[in-house]
């Protein structure tokens, strides 16, 4: 594995042969684009504008490649496959890099020195199994053969330090699905500590990774993973091997995230993986961008309300609230509330009789034009209505007034009709008013009669109707209101006409509801969506997906789709996963580990707060103790979390501890690393080195769905070390 391997002296000297052709292929390129500026000029004296061009594009080119080059030479590749096709007589070596390195001239695979790790052939290093493996080019041509090594390299600043071949582990993989992934590079990466940010995993995609990495790109790819199967990094990757195949403009691709501390969690691994371009938001942003307004978004203290479960009736309330107000069955309310209005407007039309009844425009043509686009939005059709008229009548007039300039007739008559004509525009249209978007949507709850659509449906509209009034006659909305209001602002004004995407990555999707998606759907140009969740991890259940055939059978049912299961857990070692396996929610598929700490997970009852807290703080410094860098200290609810961090606070006032606490309360945009103090909800995505659980007893977590999947998602955020604490007695989750 490190210096004995054989091959050592062999592979040293290929990587000592790689780095001189790559300082040569500087000097190539360098001298290239020197002589190109010679050449330019000279394009130029010709006035030959086209080949000027060409010169400066592959100047341009040039200087791009040789910064590559010179950022890969430190580390130019780190895996290498030898790989025969069927039918072909010999095996070839490809080695395979974080960015591809050929030859000024290629007339050969060998004058690739290395594959890009995002090039088709790559996949034969990240997919072989038995011995064999297979490769697509564009969708189309497949490439099947022999494998007969699989090797991964550490290399640092330039020396070879480690070579490990791993193709014959990859088999075991194959036949016995269980097994531990066996890959010791991935387990050393693994046991390493946690960083501030999530990081590019390149090195050692895995194979059910990699496939979903490629996927097509005009379909919906939908991934149910298990916590910590890397759903983020991979939809990531996705973005950069969509962006280097298929050649998108990295403006149109959109990553969805679930919060603005996530999206800070993931900026580092974008630059990282070639990515930096693409647009990335979360969904209330995304929201106002569309529909080019803000509005006030009351906080949402539902979840804690509903995790407090006290008030049931009014738990009843917000549930059902949020369950019409995200499904598919809110969109024939708001279409009924629009047609209602259109039928008002279009009865409100009289004939417009001027110049003694000279100009008639009846009120069935005007109709007729104001239905004639049924796709314009209201207010623009209302333009166009405008303008229709408006034309009408300064053409009458204009008529006449050249009539009178060429002498054909008399008189002062064009005057009048101008005065005529403007008072009428001047007083006509000001009782056409436009829709504005927030009383529009207002109005929705106060027409009863929209609501008639859902008679069948069980939903206690008068209710809904009257809590929706409530907050927006406080001039606020809340969360569950902004697909709804999208989509008014759709039929009404139109959206933002730039927004309209290549690729769009969701991720946390558990959390969106059948609406959001549908609004969502509208933004993409080709129906081109990664989609990442875990059901298990639903904790906003009442008001979000519970199966992902929402999307299959009904939001996407016209795409094409693609589901994906991942199983295999990476980030936490398998006595964290044994632990947080035993609260998945029944029915779901058990997270499969792939490394081992040895280090078993601990329980604690305390017995009071302060000594909760003094254990706390105990617990962080024996974490620490161990390596932890990122330690989180995890709540049921969010103002527990504020409570205790006080606690904290003023518990560490006397001995202080090395690392600074952080508290996340959602408001911050971007995340510290360190010692958090946060809620479940504010945990997702996220992970730690050490967490420590808050108060796991069996008043906290009972056993319904709901507090399994807040318990499943605290618990799964630990990577290495896991403490859980509670108080009375432990959750029957986990006995
Ligand atoms: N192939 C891999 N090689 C190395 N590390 C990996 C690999 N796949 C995932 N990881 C690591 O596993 C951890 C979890 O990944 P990620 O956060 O993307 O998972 P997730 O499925 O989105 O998790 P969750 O749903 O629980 O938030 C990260 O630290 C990531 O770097």
């Amino acid at each position: 594995m490190t210096e004995q391997h054989p091959d050592f002296a062999a592979e040293t000297q290929h990587l000592a042969n790689t780095v001189s052709e790559m300082k040569q292929l500087i000097s190539d390129l360098q001298e290239d684009i020197d002589g190109r500026l010679h050449l330019m000029h000279k394009s130029f004296s010709h006035k030959d504008e086209i080949s000027a061009a060409v010169h400066a594009m592959l100047r341009s080119n040039h200087s791009r490649r040789i910064y590559d080059i010179e950022e890969a030479l430190p580390d130019p590749y780190f895996g290498r496959v030898d790989f025969r096709e069927d039918g072909a007589g010999e095996f070839e070596s490809f080695y395979i890099g974080r960015c591809k390195i050929a030859k000024l001239q290629i007339e050969g695979p060998r004058d690739i020195l290395v594959f890009d790790w995002r090039d088709p052939v790559s996949t034969i290093f990240y997919e072989c199994y038995g011995g064999r493996a297979a490769y697509e080019v564009l969708g189309r041509y497949r490439y099947s053969g022999d494998v007969r090594l699989k090797r991964q390299y550490k290399i640092d600043n330039g020396i070879l330090k480690t070579i490990v071949d791993n193709y014959i582990m990859e088999q075991v993989l194959a036949r016995q699905q269980e097994a531990f992934l066996g890959d010791p590079l991935l387990s050393d990466r693994l046991r390493q500590g946690a960083t501030d940010k999530l990081k590019d995993i390149v090195t050692s995609i895995q194979a059910e990774q990699n496939r979903i990495i490629r996927e097509p790109l005009n379909q919906v790819t939908i991934i149910q993973g298990v916590a910590g199967s890397g759903k983020s990094t991979i939809g990531l990757h996705r973005l950069s091997y969509l962006l280097y195949n298929e050649k998108l403009d990295p403006q149109k691709l959109i990553v969805i995230a679930p919060n603005r501390i996530f999206l800070d969690y993931i900026s580092d691994l974008l630059p990282e993986i070639d990515a930096a371009d693409v647009q990335q938001t979360v969904w209330e942003d995304l929201l106002f961008t569309i529909i080019r307004k803000k509005f006030n978004v009351a906080a949402d203290r539902r979840l804690d309300l509903v995790l407090a479960g006290e008030d049931k009736t009014q738990i009843a309330l917000l549930e059902n609230t949020a369950k019409l107000k995200g499904s598919l069955d809110f969109l024939p309310i708001i279409e009924s509330y629009l047609e209602h209005k259109i039928k008002k407007f279009c009865l409100k039309l009289a004939d417009i009789r001027l110049f003694n009844e000279k100009l008639v425009i009846p009120s069935k043509e005007q109709v007729d034009k104001f239905l004639a686009d049924v796709k314009a939005p209201y207010n623009e059709r209302l333009n166009t209505l405008t303008r229709y008229i408006t034309f009408r009548i300064n053409n009458y007039v204009e008529v006449v007034e050249a009539r009178e300039r060429k002498g054909k007739s008399a008189g002062e008559q064009g005057k009048i009709l101008r005065q005529e004509a403007d008072a009428f525009l001047a007083t006509h249209f000001k009782r056409w008013h436009p829709l504005d978007l927030f009383t529009a949507y207002r109005e929705v709850f106060t027409d009863k009669s929209a609501f008639k659509t859902v008679r069948d449906r069980n939903y206690d509209t008068d209710a809904i109707r009257n809590y929706s009034l409530n907050i927006l006659n406080a001039d606020r909305i809340e969360r569950d209101d902004l697909a709804p209001l999208a989509y008014l602002a759709l039929l009404i004004d139109g959206w933002n006409h730039k927004l309209k995407f290549d690729h769009i990555v969701v991720d946390e999707a558990q959390d969106l509801n059948a609406l959001e998606f549908a609004v969502l759907k509208k933004l993409s140009a080709n129906g081109s969506f990664t989609i990442m969740g875990d059901l298990s991890q639903g904790i906003h259940s009442y008001r979000s997906i519970s199966s992902w055939n929402v999307l299959l059978q009904d939001v996407f049912a016209d795409a094409r789709t693609q589901y994906r299961e991942i199983l295999h857990s990476y980030r936490s070692a398998k006595e964290i996963i044994d632990v947080f396996n035993r609260v998945m929610p029944k029915g779901h598929s058990r997270a499969i580990p792939v490394y081992e700490t040895g280090r078993r997970p601990t329980a604690e009852k305390i017995i009071s707060a302060d000594q909760g807290l003094r254990r706390v703080i105990e617990m962080i410094r024996t974490f620490a103790g161990r390596g932890a860098r990122s330690i989180a200290i995890i709540t049921k609810l969010e103002k527990d979390a504020a409570w205790l961090y006080e606690g904290l606070l003023q518990t560490a006032a006397a001995n202080p501890l090395d690392y600074p606490v952080h508290l996340i309360s959602g408001q911050e945009a971007c995340y510290r690393g360190g010692i958090s103090v946060l809620p479940v909800s504010l945990a997702k995505g996220l992970e730690f080195d050490g967490v420590i659980v808050w108060n796991a007893s069996a008043a906290e977590f009972t056993t319904s769905a709901a507090d399994a999947r807040l318990l499943y998602v605290a618990l799964s955020r630990a990577m290495h070390n896991l403490h859980i604490m509670y108080q009375g007695t432990l959750t029957p989750l986990l006995k």
